[in-house]
């Protein structure tokens, strides 16, 4: 029987060519194995009871109800960095733009006609001045996989750059460049900055962040940038900040009809993500995650389950989902012993509210799934057969 793998919105071909005649692919699937998503909403997707993962290709997972997939068992997988690149460029073009007043000045070269252009253009070219980003302060809030990428593009524009993150992982601080200051506070990085980007995921933390008490806090004529998510910013406030002045420019990926027609907005469809090389970076990781979870049970990426990479070495692998709790291991093996199966070997791992084990056996009790299910704090059981792959 063929494992089903549904897509939603456009996921690169380079990605999905790793599947093979085992897999059956596509947007009309039902009842699939896995899900492979971007930035499609979630939330009230009818998941079935076959459902074993979905992945984001991607970094954002807040289309994905999260937390209710850990609590049925289905593995959320993102795509850590595969599109950092692709958002960092947008990012540095965005500086630029922000500053110099290129978008205009190039809307009202289309509006000058007769022999006398370039005359025209001389005398009128002085409305579109704007300040160079060399020796001004970059503040950048989220020092995570684009953070970093920007931060050390600027210091190489001369910038100064300083950053706020305290929750910055071992990985991105061993990346990020020395010239980098950090940042105490939030407000620190409002109260310095000239220009402010923000790269932090879109949760109840950081909901908001920009808003109206934020915003005083900044230096006049500031700039703006958010190409996180619309949840961080409170769109009516920034909209009063650009009317007033107070914020020079505000650029965004996402946008709102009434933020697209103020002045001084500059707003995209969203376009961080969309490279051919992120597209296909994204695809690439998803797929492998997935196909990996499903023919052996590691997990790596997961959002909301720990890491779990074990080369595979025996005929049978018992996959377990359970809650974090007390005996669950010595419940696992006694039903185990119970069935005459026998180990030979066997990991689990916490995060948080739940865990993963995995059991490596050469043998097979056809009920065992069933067996380990009833166990109370057991989410889901599934064995995998070296032999069908
Ligand atoms: N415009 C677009 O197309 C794209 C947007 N994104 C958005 O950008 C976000 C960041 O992406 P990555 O850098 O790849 O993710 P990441 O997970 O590598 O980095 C996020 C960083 O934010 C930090 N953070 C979390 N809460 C924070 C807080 N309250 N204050 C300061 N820092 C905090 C984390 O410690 C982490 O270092 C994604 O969650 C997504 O929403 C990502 C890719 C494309
Ligand atoms: O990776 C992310 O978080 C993004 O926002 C990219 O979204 P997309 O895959 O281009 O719909």
């Amino acid at each position: 029987m063929a494992i089903k793998i549904k897509t939603m919105n456009k996921i690169s071909n380079k990605g999905l060519a790793l599947f093979d005649e085992r897999y059956e692919v596509g947007d009309e699937i039902t009842d699939e194995d896995a899900i492979l998503v971007r930035s499609a909403k979630l939330h009230d997707y009818p998941m079935g009871e076959n459902l074993k993962a979905i992945a984001r290709a991607g970094a954002g997972t807040n289309n994905i109800p999260v937390k209710e997939c850990a609590d049925r068992g289905i593995v959320v997988f993102n795509t850590p960095g595969a599109n950092a690149n692709a958002v960092k460029e947008l990012v540095l073009c965005s500086l630029f733009l922000s500053s110099r007043r290129v978008l205009e000045g190039i809307e009202w070269t289309k509006t000058i006609t007769g022999d006398d252009f370039g005359k025209q253009v001389e005398a009128g070219k002085k409305q579109f001045v704007g300040p160079e980003i060399e020796g001004k302060t970059l503040g950048i809030i989220g020092l995570g996989a684009i953070g970093v990428a920007v931060a050390n593009a600027a210091v190489k524009l001369g910038m100064n750059v300083i950053g706020y993150d305290p929750y910055i992982s071992v990985n991105a601080a061993w990346k990020l460049s020395k010239w980098v200051k950090k940042a105490a506070s939030q407000d620190e990085i409002f109260q310095e900055a000239d220009y402010i980007t923000i790269h932090v995921p879109a949760n109840d933390e950081t909901k908001n962040m920009i808003n109206a008490k934020a915003i005083n806090e900044m230096k006049p004529g500031v700039h703006v940038l958010n190409f996180a998510r619309d949840a961080l910013v409170n769109t009516d406030d920034m909209i009063d900040a650009l009317k007033k002045g107070k914020v020079a420019r505000y650029i965004t990926d996402f946008g709102t009809e009434a933020l697209a027609h103020t002045d001084n907005a500059i707003v995209m469809p969203h376009l961080g993500a969309s490279t051919p090389e992120s597209e296909e970076n994204c695809a690439t990781m998803a797929v492998e995650e997935v196909m990996d979870f499903l023919e052996n049970g590691n997990i790596r990426n997961s959002v909301n389950f720990p890491t779990v990479v074990e080369p595979r070495t025996t005929t049978y692998r018992l996959c377990i989902i359970h809650k974090n709790i007390p005996n669950m291991l010595a419940k696992f093996a006694g039903t185990i012993a119970k069935k005459d199966m026998n180990i030979e070997n066997m990991v689990n791992k916490a995060r948080g509210d739940y865990a993963y084990t995995i059991i490596d056996t050469n043998d097979l009790s056809e009920d065992i799934t069933k067996a380990i299910e009833k166990q109370e704090g057991v989410i889901k059981a599934r064995i995998i057969a070296k032999a069908l792959f």
